[in-house]
């Protein structure tokens, strides 16, 4: 048993302690390294992926190979193809695979799921078209069913390694039901190990706008870095884009606290300052001067921020939320606005009040000179 079952209850409880068998959805990196923590928690654990080889390798080696090496799959993983296999096996699941494919999933998990049986979203995104949380497509497709959501600064090889790691878990708490008992605790239970620790929160919302919106802010981030700028501009980048995320949240019905914590702060930190992201070293490349289709050398990687700096910014459009960072990642990915003049742009906008409660603007253009040579500077 580990430290973590002590206090909320027991395994042995219908409803409150940890979850005794625990599904994941995803067999990619993050799902794989979510199946290696709940495992070492002491949960039985079933992995699934559409890859029908992939898992009969998996099954062989007891390794992913392709998206976690070097990480041996503990005993109590069962990785399999069949979806109903692990519908039938799940006290709760983690939905781990790429935003823009949580419709599908959670449609084809929806006739085999027993009633009850929570869903915790894991993808960082917006769904196109909707303005979707991930929660948001979940609760359409699994109506009536507890919802939640894990975020927060995690690599996934760095967690399965045992790197000292926090996430937050967040779901609902409905009137009346005790803390201990809501999906979000009950989760927090089954995933906490020395290594792992959750923490736990009731603002859905909060959590995944700061999941969606640090991808793109990290685009940002290595588009400046990758032409040659500093420290300075990642900091101001990391400030200015947590203010479009509070932003965001509030306008949406999440707390700015929550955008300071694990999932806001924490993430947009660990995400717009090491070249270990795949949505900064996007940025980074095409900062260089690299075309879109030559970046990561052609292969298929998933870059959340890319296909969400427009759903982020249409949703932003639709509350009337001002995003000028998220803005220009949008026009330089889907718009073919030119770096360089994206950037000028952006860096001689008005000048701004800090708080927002001075709601000012100061007109102040910058010599045509000087918006040439700062657009010059990048590709
Ligand atoms: N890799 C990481 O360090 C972390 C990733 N995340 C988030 O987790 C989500 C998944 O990312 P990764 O695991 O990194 O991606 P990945 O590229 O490592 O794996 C994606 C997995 O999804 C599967 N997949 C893709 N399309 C599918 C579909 N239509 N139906 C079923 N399966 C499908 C792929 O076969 C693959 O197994 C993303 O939203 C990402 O932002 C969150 C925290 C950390
Ligand atoms: O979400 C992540 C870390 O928390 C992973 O970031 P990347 O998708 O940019 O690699």
């Amino acid at each position: 048993m580990n430290a973590f079952d002590t206090g909320l209850g027991s395994a042995s409880s219908a409803r409150s302690g940890p979850y005794a068998r625990v599904g994941v959805v995803g067999a990619g990196a993050w799902g794989t390294a979510l199946a290696v923590i709940a495992a070492r928690a002491g949960r039985a654990v079933t992995l699934w992926g559409r890859d029908e080889a992939a898992i009969a390798e998996m099954i062989e080696t007891r390794e992913n190979a392709r998206y976690l090496p070097g990480i041996t799959l503990p005993a109590e993983i069962n990785p399999t193809a069949d979806l109903k296999e692990l519908a039938r096996d799940s006290d709760a699941v983690l939905i781990v695979t790429p935003s823009e494919t949580i419709r599908e999933i959670t449609r084809a998990l929806a006739p085999l799921l027993p009633d009850g049986v929570p869903v915790v979203l894991c993808a960082k995104g917006i769904e196109a078209g909707s303005g979707l949380l991930m929660s948001g497509v979940a609760a359409e497709e699994l109506p009536g069913r507890p919802i939640g959501a894990l975020s927060g600064p995690t690599f996934a090889d760095e967690a399965a390694a045992g790197h000292l790691t926090a996430v937050t878990i967040a779901s609902d708490f409905p009137a009346g039901m005790p803390a201990a008992e809501t999906p979000a605790a009950r989760m927090a239970l089954s995933l906490g190990t020395a290594n792992f620790r959750p923490y736990i929160s009731d603002d859905l919302v909060g959590v995944e706008v700061g999941g969606a919106v640090k991808n793109v802010v990290a685009i940002a981030c290595g588009i400046a870095a990758g032409a040659g700028f500093a420290a300075n501009t990642r900091a101001a980048l990391i400030t200015r884009g947590l203010d479009e995320m509070k932003r965001l949240a509030e306008a949406i019905g999440g707390r700015r606290e929550t955008v300071t914590g694990l999932a806001g702060v924490g993430d947009l930190t660990l995400t717009c300052s090491s070249t270990h992201s795949r949505n900064l070293s996007l940025g980074m490349q095409l900062g260089q001067g690299r075309p879109r289709a030559e970046c990561f050398d052609g292969r298929p990687v998933v870059v959340e921020g890319e296909a969400n700096a427009i759903s982020v910014t249409d949703l932003a459009r639709m509350k009337s939320v001002h995003m000028p960072i998220a803005e220009a990642v949008r026009a330089i990915l889907h718009e073919g606005a030119p770096i360089g003049q994206t950037f000028a742009r952006l860096w001689t906008r008005p000048i701004e009040a800090e708080p927002r409660a001075l709601q000012l603007a100061l007109d102040h253009p910058a010599p045509e000179s000087q918006v040439r040579d700062l657009a010059g500077r990048m590709p």
